[in-house]
This record gives C-alpha cells, sequence and structure tokens, in this order.
C-alpha cells in the first residue's frame, strides 16, 4: 500500500490535528505580531510614581507614554511664509495617501489657542492592526530595530541603517519585512541591556522548528531565535527593504526599510519645507510664548541646542534684539547654529558655555554689572578676560573702560599672563575673533555680567519622562531622578543673577517627575524672596502647560495632585492627542530694585 494512499482515517486525523495545530496557534501569533508595549522601570522609581499619582493613575501615564500622539505638531516659520501658504504646500505634496485618506478639511488644522495660529496639527492615526504575512505557518521576514529608532518610526520616519540591529537570513532588496524593536531587558547586577549583537539572524521560531503547511508539520529550522520571546507584542509596522541583509550592515547611511504599514501613522516631515516650518512639541512652543520675548530685548537662552526654543523665540521678536544661545556642548552649538542659519534668524548668537558657570565670576566686574550694568537697558557682556563688551560690540563702551585693569596686571586685576594681555589687546583692536564668532570655539571660562538680560529661558535638562513615545524608562534612578532637581536648582541661582531687576525667568522642564518641577519652584520662592510667580498668559492654557501657583506641601503623597495638575494629568490617555505627557513651565518676575 502506497504511502498515506487508501487511509482516509489517518488522514481526517491529521487534518483535524492540523486544524486544532492551527486553531491554538492563531492566537497566540496575534498576540505575538501586536504592539502591546509594557514600559519597565526601575523599581523604586516606579514606587515612587505610584506613590504620587495611585496605581490607577500611574498606569495610565505608563501606557500613554509608550504611545505616540495622534497628530504631529509643526512651527510655521513666519519669518519666511504663511501658515496658509504652508497649508496649501504640504497638501500639494500629499504627505501620504494613508494619513489623507482622512479627508483633506480635517488633515491639518491651526491651533485654536489665541496667538498660536502659526502652530499646524497633521492628523495621524493608529493603533492599526496588521496582518503580518501568514505569520502563524511561516515566519515572515524581520527586521529588529534600536528602542531609539523604533521611537522615531513611531513618531513617521522610515527605518535607517544605523538603527537596524538585526534582520532574517536571505532578506534581498524590495522583500516585505516586519519591523520589531528590542527593548532593554534585566540583566546582572541590576542594569538593563538589549542582548542582542548587531548583525544577528533572526530565524523567527521559538523552538527552531517551523510549521511547514503542505507537509502539516514542524520541520526542523536551524538554530532557535536568539531574541524570540523578547520583541514579542513590540512589532509596528512593516515595510519593503531598500537593501538586502548584507547592504544593512555594510552601508553606514540611508534607508534600510521604507515603512508601508504602520501600527501608528503619523507623517513624516524628513526634509520637506526646510526652514519654512519645525517639528516641534505643542509645549515648547508655548514656552516660548510663555517667557513673552519683546523685540529689541537681550534674551539668555541657558540650556539652547538644538535651538528649538530660541529660534520660536527670535521669530516671536521678528528677528529683532539679541538671543544668546548657550549650550554646553560644542557639537550641539552648531547645531543651533545651522538651524537659525536654516530658518533665516540673524538675532541669535550661540555659545558653548556651561551654564552653571555662566555669571561673570571676577568681583569688580559683578561688582560693576550690578552698579552700572543693570541700570542699562541694553545690559553688557563679560567674558571674564576683563573684557566687557557692549550688544553692538563696540568694545569702547563704559564697560571696558571700567574693566580695562584685567586687560594687564598693572591695574591689580587677576593676574594675566603676557601671551593672555597679548591676546586681549589684541581683541580690543581686532573685535571677538574666533572664539566668539557664532558657533566658535568659546573659552570656558567666559560668561555674562549679572543683570545683563531682560529675559532668561532655563529648559533645564531633565528626565524627559514627559515625551512620548518612549519604550524604555528603566534608566532613571530615584538618585538620576534627585539628580536632575539639584543639577537645575544650582541653574536657576545662575539665571537668577543674570537677569535684571524687572525681568523674567520661564523654566520649562518635560517630566512627570513632581521632584524636578514643583520641587525646582518652592526652592526658588523661598530662597529668593525678590521673586513671584508671574501670572501665565491665560490665553495661553494650552495642553502641558501648568498655569497654576500652587504648590504640593513637604512630602508627596497621593494627594498632592492641586487643580492644575489635575487637569494636566486627567488628559493622559492613549486616545488622547497630546504629543507630551508632562510638561511643566513656570514664570517668574524678579522684583525691581526699589520695590
Ligand atoms: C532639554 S535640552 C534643551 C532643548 C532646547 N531648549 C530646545 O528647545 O531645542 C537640554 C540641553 O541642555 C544642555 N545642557 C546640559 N547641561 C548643561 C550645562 N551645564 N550648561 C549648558 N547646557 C547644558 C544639553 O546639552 C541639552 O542640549
Amino acid at each position: 500500500m502506497k504511502k498515506g494512499g487508501g487511509r482516509p482515517f489517518f488522514k481526517t486525523i491529521r487534518t483535524l490535528f492540523s486544524t486544532l495545530h492551527n486553531q491554538t496557534n492563531k492566537p497566540k501569533m496575534d498576540e505575538r505580531y501586536s504592539y502591546n508595549p509594557k514600559l519597565k522601570w526601575n523599581s523604586k522609581v516606579e514606587e515612587y510614581f505610584i506613590k504620587a499619582y495611585g496605581v490607577d493613575h500611574f498606569s495610565k501615564i505608563s501606557k500613554a507614554l509608550a504611545r505616540p500622539s495622534c497628530y504631529s505638531c509643526i512651527r510655521v516659520n513666519t519669518l519666511k511664509s504663511t501658515s496658509d501658504a504652508v497649508i496649501e504646500k504640504l497638501l500639494e505634496i500629499e504627505l501620504r495617501s494613508a494619513v489623507l485618506g482622512y479627508g483633506q478639511d480635517n488633515l491639518i488644522t491651526k491651533c485654536q489657542i489665541p496667538g498660536l495660529d502659526y502652530v499646524l496639527f497633521v492628523k495621524g492615526s493608529g493603533p492599526h492592526t496588521i496582518t503580518y504575512g501568514d505569520a502563524a505557518s511561516t515566519p515572515p521576514k524581520e527586521v529588529l530595530v534600536s528602542r531609539k529608532c523604533a521611537e522615531a518610526v513611531l513618531r513617521g520616519a522610515q527605518v535607517f541603517v544605523p538603527g537596524v540591529l538585526a534582520c532574517s537570513a536571505h532578506v534581498e532588496i524590495g522583500d516585505r519585512v516586519s519591523v520589531s524593536v528590542a527593548v532593554e531587558q534585566p540583566g546582572s547586577e541590576n542594569k538593563w541591556g538589549v542582548g542582542i549583537t548587531r548583525g544577528t539572524i533572526l530565524q523567527g521560531t521559538l523552538t527552531g522548528k517551523k510549521y511547514n503547511v503542505a507537509l502539516r508539520t514542524d520541520i526542523a529550522f536551524n538554530m532557535p531565535d536568539p531574541y524570540y520571546s523578547e520583541r514579542s507584542g513590540l512589532y509596528i509596522g512593516q515595510g519593503t527593504t531598500h537593501m538586502s541583509r548584507a547592504g544593512m550592515f555594510r552601508a553606514s547611511e540611508g534607508i534600510a526599510v521604507e515603512m508601508t504599514e504602520r501600527v501608528f501613522d503619523l507623517p513624516s516631515f524628513h526634509s520637506l519645507l526646510e526652514g519654512e516650518i519645525f517639528l516641534q512639541n505643542l509645549p515648547s512652543i508655548i514656552t516660548a510664548h510663555v517667557l513673552d520675548p519683546q523685540q529689541g530685548e537681550r534674551i539668555l537662552d541657558m540650556c539652547a541646542a538644538p535651538g528649538g526654543k530660541t529660534t520660536a523665540i527670535a521669530i516671536l521678536m521678528r528677528d529683532k534684539g539679541e538671543i544668546i544661545a548657550m549650550d554646553r556642548s560644542h557639537n550641539k552649538v552648531l547645531d543651533i547654529k545651522k538651524l537659525a542659519a536654516e530658518m533665516g534668524i540673524s538675532c541669535i548668537t550661540p555659545y558653548r558655555l556651561d551654564a552653571l558657570k555662566s555669571v561673570c565670576q571676577n568681583n569688580e566686574s559683578i561688582e560693576f554689572a550690578t552698579q552700572h550694568c543693570v541700570k542699562e537697558p541694553v545690559g553688557a557682556k563679560c567674558d571674564c578676560t576683563g573684557l566687557c563688551e557692549s550688544p553692538n560690540g563696540d568694545m569702547t563702551s563704559i564697560a571696558t573702560k571700567k574693566c580695562q585693569p584685567d586687560v594687564g596686571n598693572e591695574g591689580g586685576g587677576k593676574y594675566l599672563s603676557k601671551a593672555e594681555t597679548r591676546k586681549n589687546i589684541r581683541r580690543l583692536k581686532n573685535g571677538p575673533g574666533r572664539s566668539h564668532s557664532v558657533g566658535g570655539r568659546v573659552e570656558k571660562e567666559k560668561g555674562f555680567f549679572p543683570g545683563s538680560f531682560d529675559r532668561v529661558l532655563l529648559d533645564a535638562p531633565c528626565s524627559a519622562l514627559g515625551l512620548r513615545p518612549r519604550l524604555f524608562a528603566g534608566e532613571e534612578s530615584v538618585e538620576s531622578l534627585r539628580k536632575h532637581g539639584k543639577y537645575q536648582r544650582k541653574m536657576f541661582d545662575q539665571a537668577v543673577q543674570l537677569v535684571r531687576p524687572g525681568g523674567i525667568i520661564v523654566y520649562s522642564t518635560c517630566t512627570i517627575n513632581p521632584g524636578e518641577n514643583e520641587a525646582l519652584v518652592r526652592y526658588a520662592l523661598d530662597t529668593y524672596k525678590f521673586l513671584s510667580l508671574a501670572p501665565q498668559n491665560p490665553r495661553i492654557g494650552g495642553p502641558g502647560l501648568v498655569g497654576h501657583c500652587e504648590l504640593f506641601d513637604g512630602e508627596i503623597t497621593e494627594e498632592w495632585l492641586r487643580p492644575g495638575e489635575e487637569e494636566l494629568v486627567q488628559r493622559f490617555d492613549p486616545s488622547s492627542s497630546l504629543d507630551t505627557i508632562g510638561f511643566f513651565i513656570a514664570k517668574f518676575k524678579v522684583a525691581q530694585k526699589d520695590s
């Protein structure tokens, strides 16, 4: 008798078994090839937040953090264009057919907050359920990307070469691939790690076997997949490869996978209308508004790179006045310079400077500045070698006269070598030179006179725990959260010295951590009696802005949320369109000297 022939009973049993096999596997496969991330936290941090928000609420926050917003927010550069012109151009370009599917009427809308009609929202969609081929029987070809890459893809980007970590064997150009993300896993000694080497081959099966539909049985399939379980529930979409497997790991740049189906579909603005628009989260745009810069003023942006808020401030000032954009990273300072040039802005002077050392430490200069510069509406800038420069670059201003002793050693100022003295004299003759030029190298010890700015923005370095989407949060410990708070206070101390009497300080931070925001406000008001919380512009009651002045008392308890915060956290809903979950803005006014 021929094998398999004439044995209907066995055939029926085999068919039955195969059906059962598929049925029992199907739901599991649906779960596997889905997007259902669970944000991982350091256990102590989780405890701390649960104490602050309550279990249910914190779980909502966590869920919302791991998903992107439902729209992209763009700021129109009104020095170069208008909202209407940009809307027209974007619709002409036909962003992407999937997005246009929502109907042109609602695709792009202007922000309804009065005064913010240069902010446009471009609609996205999601979450979508995607069918990843016949995943139950034949594992799809796959590409595994880094977390940062996935976070960008969830906001509309394509998969670029540096983001690819691993890939199935035999992937060729034009193949359809499923894209998943490698998220940090707990490792030894309480350390987190991805635990997969770049270039690893993904087999797509847990056991090293796969089910063969034709033979209706499992067949051996090379090795088990080394990262199979870890990427379960972390599939962000499907795309077409622009490169073969070998190409992805050989090339240094370029698109590796063009996404064709996304779990969250947001439009990409990569290289689109460069200089005319800027992709920016709404609360960041609102921060510039809250600062309320006026034309002709001198503004300090203490932590400015890459220059998102700096350029927003410059545009509000119609490029008239002076903005000192400071950042401690040289390369990031160059980013500010590049962005300003791209947007056609000339009132920004980027400086590489540690914000913790931004106040001129020369006692004589400080004394001078507090006596004189603060009364001058234009202020003065000091490079701490004793050279003071008026904002128009006139080195023979009254300030120079006062600081003259430090040019050489005769006047009894701090000791300067002959070389430094020569350099200073040369500068007096020739102007500021390379180290003062835009984006150029700047000496570390340079700083500014106290009281020399009309307004200061402190967009402090923070945990960024308010930004979405975020696929991993375990890097922050309670200690590191505390450090952010301490660091910000030190920066605030500098900001207070640098603003003139009657001036404004705006402090902003992107976090859900009350220790980084509420605590700073309390510290500021307790330490500097001449500071008061300036009323927010009531018209700008937009999402992400905490416009209240109340502070929580002492220990963080479940009751610490006050009306303003409740309003903020109630929006922590995945269906909400907020692009930032937690953002805090506080505006301070410095008392006039005689008040
Ligand atoms: C939140 S980001 C600023 C974002 C920026 N304001 C924007 O809107 O584009 C914080 C920045 O602070 C900078 N930074 C951190 N510590 C600093 C310090 N001590 N002095 C100056 N800049 C610092 C970082 O390099 C980083 O670029």
